[in-house]
């Protein structure tokens, strides 16, 4: 189980309280992945055009889905003692029915970072990014856990 310091728990819960995720900045994560890291494109054939960094920006699919992933990382803020259970569906949905490859979780909490280290400007401190970086690794692990259960059975299946 991990374990939170009472810091920890004030500075995650602060951080949600200052990201809106009603207003455009959450969208700017998954157009950061989708631009910087292009193969993660390949998962959102159904979002219509991502052919380039304006055209991802412009695309209201895009859009929407930031504030879908925002919701789920303010979800795991909620679930601090308990992200894993709490992550349990996504994370089969991401494995099993969506098939990604799980080391794009770790590129796209990168880019939340980086979302929220310029929301929160002089106030991201080292001490605050390393509260949200545990944050984000639990996240990260949780999302992840879908995986290693899959690839745990098809090591059954063929042994
Ligand atoms: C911090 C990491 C992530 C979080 C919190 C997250 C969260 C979510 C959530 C909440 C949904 C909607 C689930 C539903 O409809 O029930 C979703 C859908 C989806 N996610 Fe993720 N996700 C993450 C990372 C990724 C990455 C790295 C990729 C691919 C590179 C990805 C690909 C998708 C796709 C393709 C969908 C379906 C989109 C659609 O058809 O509307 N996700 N994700």
């Amino acid at each position: 189980m991990v374990k939170w310091t009472d810091f920890e728990r004030a500075t995650i819960k602060d951080i949600f309280s200052k990201i809106d995720s009603g207003t455009d900045t959450c969208v700017f994560s998954p157009l950061r992945c989708l631009t910087v890291y292009p193969w993660t494109q390949r998962y959102f054939g159904k979002f219509g055009n991502l052919f380039n960094a304006a055209a991802i920006a412009s695309n209201p699919k895009v859009k929407a889905h930031g504030k879908v992933i925002m919701g789920a990382l303010e979800m795991a803020a909620k679930n601090l003692d308990d992200i894993k259970n709490a992550y349990t569906q996504l994370s089969i949905l991401h494995s099993e029915k969506l098939q990604v490859d799980p080391d794009n979780f770790k590129l796209l909490a990168d880019c939340v970072t980086i979302v929220v280290a310029g929301q929160l400007g002089k106030a991201f401190t080292p001490e605050v990014h390393a509260a949200f970086e545990k944050f984000l690794a639990v996240v990260v692990a949780s999302l992840r856990n879908g995986n290693a259960k899959r690839y745990r059975a098809i090591h059954i299946t063929f042994s």
